[in-house]
């Protein structure tokens, strides 16, 4: 069975990786790399010796403005298997020495199984069996993770999710290492490692649609060319879909465009609201578990990501039908209401508040109370951004990097809250000039609901 893999914070596959990037704004390549050729020409050798098996013969590693590369040597056929790493060569904590493994208990997961590893390996220099992967690990002022960013650098981020899933990942790696530190030989550096995650000399494409495939049954990586690539092309594949967030979380760059990006937004129930608990019962049973909010004494609240709406005519999909359904939710204000919604759901298909409110300007208003949201989260990602100090000639390379990243995040993300509040308002609009017949409001709305 083939199977994409990646693992939380890291990818589990094969040993030529690297991530490290230097900021450098010029035509399209924001970063630059300067490997030595040398660097580049040994390392393909030695891993066949290793694998006793030819790993590629159409690829070359080569340097390119994301770092060592792969490139076309000859002409690659789309379908083509470009490459093919056995396990037998990647690193991965299997490979822990037995002695070592054995004094590791069931907490310790992967990431950090993986990263004594390295730092065993490590520790052994030129003796390491991987010493040539293990030297062209990254320093750890070339990684850019999020969990590397220091406290004033992660509150660029402070309006995205990434800045308390950061904070969240770094208490859960405390608590993973702590489990581990008295087998720790560097003490204190073990984080530092964590995020040596592990992929080809391959850089991200969003819009690619070859993957690193796994065949645990031939026991080997591969990568399977998603078009033709005329010699000398540089050749990408696809990480996932990921958003910037991800991206920066897992693997340390962001694009400058990307499709993926989405936003995650917090929607409260507060307790004042009379019908507060017959709320957060239908909200947990019908839309999304709510949990209490610590930002709020007394209210719950609960999350949704929204993606780039295509369509801002208000056709088209839109914001997503569970947050429709708790704003609509939400707005009610007599228990009649909410039981009018309980039984249309069951006359339908059980899914609860997801037609239309009977009354137009009760959906209007149930829809402008996200709007109002989206409105306050707009503003204040304007004012992130334009509190980022992306000065070209800030001294400090690492700050530089780390502010057009976060500069990224919050770009992109502002561009989704504008495409679905651009919606939400065509929404409101044309229910506001639909006749007050029924006939023409459901119109009207079914033609937003397709
Ligand atoms: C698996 S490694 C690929 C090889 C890497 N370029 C190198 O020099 O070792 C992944 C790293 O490459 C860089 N990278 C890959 N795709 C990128 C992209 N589209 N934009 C910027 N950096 C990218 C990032 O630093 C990322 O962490």
């Amino acid at each position: 069975m083939w199977a994409g893999s990646r693992l939380p914070h890291v990818w589990i596959h094969g040993p030529f990786l690297i991530h490290y990037s230097r900021l450098y704004f010029r035509l399209n390549c924001r970063f630059s790399f300067s490997k030595s050729r040398e660097d580049c020409d040994e390392f393909l050798p030695w891993l066949e010796r290793k694998a006793g098996t030819e790993i590629s013969s159409v690829l070359s590693i080569g340097t390119s403005c994301y770092g060592r590369s792969l490139f076309a040597s000859k002409f690659i056929r789309d379908g083509d298997c470009i490459l093919k790493v056995p396990f037998s060569v990647q690193i991965t904590p299997d490979k822990l020495l037995p002695e070592i493994n054995c004094l590791l208990g069931d907490d310790v997961g992967y990431s950090a199984r993986l990263a004594i590893l390295i730092l065993v390996e490590k520790k052994l220099g030129q003796d390491s069996r991987w010493h040539p992967y293990i030297s062209r690990l990254p320093r750890p002022e070339e990684l850019h993770s999020t969990i590397f960013w220091s406290k004033d650098e992660l509150e660029m981020v402070q309006k995205s999710a990434i800045y308390h899933e950061t904070i969240n990942q770094k208490a859960q790696l405390e608590k993973e290492f702590l489990a581990i530190i008295p087998l720790d030989p560097v003490h204190g550096k073990v984080q530092r490692v964590y995020l040596w995650y592990h992929s080809y000399f391959l850089n991200h494409d969003g819009f690619s649609e070859a993957m690193l495939l796994s065949d645990e049954h031939e026991q080997i990586s591969e990568v399977i060319a998603d078009r033709d690539y005329a010699p000398g092309e540089e050749v990408f594949i696809r990480y996932g879909k990921f958003p910037n967030a991800t991206l920066l979380q897992d693997f340390g760059f962001t694009l400058p465009y990307n499709i993926h990006d989405q936003v995650q937004i917090w929607v409260d129930v507060p307790q004042r609201d009379p019908l507060h608990m017959m709320k957060l019962d239908l909200l947990h049973k019908h839309c999304a578990p709510t949990v209490p909010n610590t930002g709020s004494f007394n209210s719950f609240r609960t999350t949704f990501t929204i993606k780039e709406v295509r369509s801002a005519s208000g056709k088209g999909k839109g914001i997503p039908q569970p947050l429709r359904a708790f704003a609509r939710i939400s707005s009610t204000t007599s228990v009649e209401e909410l039981e009018d919604l309980i039984l249309e759901a069951a006359e339908n298909d059980g899914r609860l508040a997801r037609r239309p409110l009977k009354s137009k300007s009760k959906e209007i208003q149930a829809h402008q109370i996200l709007l109002l949201q989206l409105s306050r989260l707009i503003q204040e990602h304007e004012v992130s951004i334009k509190s980022l100090n992306l000065d070209e000639t800030i001294s400090v390379e690492r700050l530089a990097i780390r502010a057009q990243m976060a500069r990224d995040i919050l770009a992109g993300e502002l561009r989704v809250l504008k495409s679905a509040s651009t919606w939400l308002e065509n929404y409101c609009a044309t229910l506001s000039a639909a006749k007050d017949h029924s006939w023409e409001l459901d119109t009207a709305i079914v033609d937003f609901e397709n």
